[in-house]
């Protein structure tokens, strides 16, 4: 049996909350009175570094936080910079306003980008995304309205009452101001609601969904900020450098954001500042020596992704929890408490409506029938079993009810309402929560985080909360916080609270999954073989949960292959045989039911009448 897991180790929010200030206050400082020893060369270098620093943290958003493939932030960066330019040569528009809509022609353009996202994902987003970057590339080189090859000079220098922006020293405050801003705005993201969503996202897009968090809008979301970001950094650069070209937007330059990105650690924002001021820094030593360059940015970025998965920002906690294996485990071996019942509500009414209403459902799979007319009523406070040998169909209806598989025909009707082939964020939002057959937690995030996730029903659409109404952002995060605490102390998990859920035993991710299920909570839940790899303790435990999630007034229903624990805890079974429904009845009615018993006999699993007798 594997060790139980260690327990976080107590340390209070205080002094960390001191160190951090310090370490904010002293980086301020620094910041601050950094010019006053860097020559006109070097403080030029450094307005650079700011630029792809702001640059890097928009790529860190879509592609380490939100998991988007995204090759075209050089684009996003070519469109601030170049709309700057032609809205201020061209159309002799004052540079504010001209970076105003800059930064809205970014934004559109990242609407278009994020597009195909909706489609493909992954090394095929890459690609298309990439392919757009080039179209870019090739158009600013071969328009007109962008200078073509020599690109557009003249571009006038930012005012700013008081301050004499020509100054590339007062420019670096300026810069600096927008990069305090970009990050602190970005770091808000990522530790709140929408951040929280996204990293569900990347990490199992499917799971997210079922949990109610709006995938097709999270993904446009991320290539919205990204561009967002793109665009503030090219108007910026437009700024500094009065001048563009099609080369300051090349694939080079893509890929040393890339590599930026990936060296830094993606999955930290600060990480992705870390390895843009380092890989700069690089980029400058080696300006004379490009070839060399392109070869140590290579080498440097396949030997991080080897041996340094999460980037140079990963780099500490990695030596401290080598550290911390070498001396012993820290902390003492954490275990799960019991769960604490929940009231009863309402007695379940027999005659209640059904909540669930499957009708005629067929599913099939090219050649295959993984579902042939199947029909059930769920009434609403039941337990229903789903049982039936393997492969006869059940995790098939499942997914036909919660929206990840279109049915080839019938319809499903929940809560009264025809919610057939409706998007599982849309159906988990109606009320519906379900687990998986082989867990499907996400592993980057702590319990309580995938406990947030579930909690958290705000609309992506209203993200707009971020820029105008911060605090009540905060504030729900906080409420949020008070919930989900509620819901793992409820599931005896709080000693789990902080750890991510891999390094968790099997039986406590089981409970981990189903506290995240009820947490959203639904009318009707979907356990999908929740008993799976369970010891026998542990099946009991969880047939009291169940029964207490019932006691709450949810419906449940469950597959299952434990014949013992669907015959004590269901009231209604319903079985399934080669896609078909070919019984439904109590436990005793339907383990009595030759056409059961004969398709039990011919399945590996065992025979049902010697089951049905526990
Ligand atoms: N995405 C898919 N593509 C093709 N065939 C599929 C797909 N999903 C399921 N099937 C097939 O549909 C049939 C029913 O599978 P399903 O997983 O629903 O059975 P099950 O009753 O849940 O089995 P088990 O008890 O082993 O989990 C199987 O033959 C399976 O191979």
């Amino acid at each position: 049996m594997s060790t139980p897991p260690a327990a976080a180790p107590r340390t209070t929010g205080a002094p960390r909350m001191r160190t951090r200030i310090a370490i904010l206050a002293a980086a301020a400082v620094a910041a601050w009175l950094l010019p006053y020893g860097l020559d006109s060369y070097a403080i030029h270098v450094v307005d650079v570094i700011l630029i792809f620093a702001i640059l890097a943290v928009g790529l860190g958003l879509a592609m380490g936080i939100a998991g988007q493939v995204n090759l075209a932030q050089v684009a996003f960066f070519g469109v601030g910079a170049y709309a700057t330019a032609i809205l201020t040569t061209r159309a002799g528009l004052g540079f504010w306003v001209s970076a105003v809509l800059a930064v809205l022609a970014t934004m559109a353009i990242g609407l278009v980008v994020g597009t195909p996202a909706l489609r493909v994902q992954s090394h095929y987003l890459g690609i298309v995304t990439l392919g757009l970057a080039l179209a870019f590339t090739s158009w600013v080189t071969n328009a007109e309205i962008s200078g073509g090859a020599e690109g557009l000079p003249g571009i006038p220098v930012p005012t700013l009452p008081g301050i004499d922006l020509t100054s590339e020293y007062l420019y670096y405050y300026l810069e600096l101001f927008a990069f305090v801003v970009a990050l602190g705005f970005g770091e808000f993201i990522v530790r709140t609601s929408l951040g929280r969503r996204m990293r569900a996202m990347r990490d199992d897009a499917l799971a997210a969904g079922a949990l109610g968090a709006e995938v097709p809008i999270l993904r446009m979301t991320a290539f919205l900020l990204a561009s967002v970001y793109g665009g503030v950094a090219g108007v910026l650069y437009a700024g500094l450098i009065q001048y563009v070209a099609p080369e300051s937007f090349s694939i080079a330059t893509m890929f040393l954001l890339l590599a930026m990105v990936i060296i830094g650690g993606r999955q930290s924002l600060v990480g992705c500042v870390v390895g843009a001021v380092s890989l700069a820094l690089v980029r400058e030593a080696l300006v004379d020596h490009p070839t060399i360059a392109q070869i140590a940015y290579g080498s440097v970025v396949v030997l991080v992704v080897v041996f340094a998965p999460t980037g140079l920002a990963g780099l500490p906690s990695r030596i401290r929890d080598a550290v911390a294996r070498r001396r012993g485990r820290r902390g003492v071996p954490a275990r799960m408490k019991p769960f604490v019942p929940y009231e009863m509500s309402a007695a379940a009414d027999p005659d209640a409506p059904a909540i669930l209403r499957v009708q005629g459902v067929t599913k099939q799979f090219r050649g295959l029938k993984a579902l042939d007319d199947v029909s059930l009523d769920v009434p609403a406070g039941e337990i229903r079993g789903v049982v039936g040998p393997n492969g006869s169909g059940k995790t098939t209806l499942f997914n036909v009810i919660s929206g990840l598989y279109r049915p080839t025909s019938g319809r499903v009707e929940f809560r009264g309402r025809d919610m057939t082939a409706h998007a599982p964020y849309r159906l988990a939002r109606a009320g519906m929560s379900r687990t998986f057959q082989n867990l499907r937690l996400f592993g980057a995030l702590t319990v309580q985080e995938n406990i947030l996730v579930a909690i958290d029903r705000s609309h992506t659409a209203e993200s707009w909360r971020y820029l105008l109404r911060p605090i009540s952002v905060l504030r729900r995060d906080r409420d949020l916080h008070r919930r989900a605490r509620e819901v793992i102390d409820r599931f005896g998990l709080s000693e789990f609270a902080g750890l991510a859920p891999g390094a968790l035993p099997y039986g406590t991710q089981r409970r981990v999954e189903i506290a995240r299920a009820v947490a959203a909570a639904p009318a009707l839940l979907l356990l999908d073989e929740p008993a799976a790899g369970l010891n026998g303790e542990e099946v009991r435990q969880l047939s009291e949960i169940v029964r207490s999630i019932r006691d709450s007034g949810v419906t449940v229903i469950v597959i299952e292959h434990n014949m013992g624990l669907v015959m004590s805890l269901c009231e209604r079974v319903t079985v399934l045989a080669g896609g078909r429904v070919i019984a439904e009845g109590t436990p005793a009615q339907v383990a009595r039911t030759p056409a059961v018993i004969e398709a039990y006999l011919g399945d590996s699993m065992g025979d049902l009448p010697e089951v049905s007798a526990t």
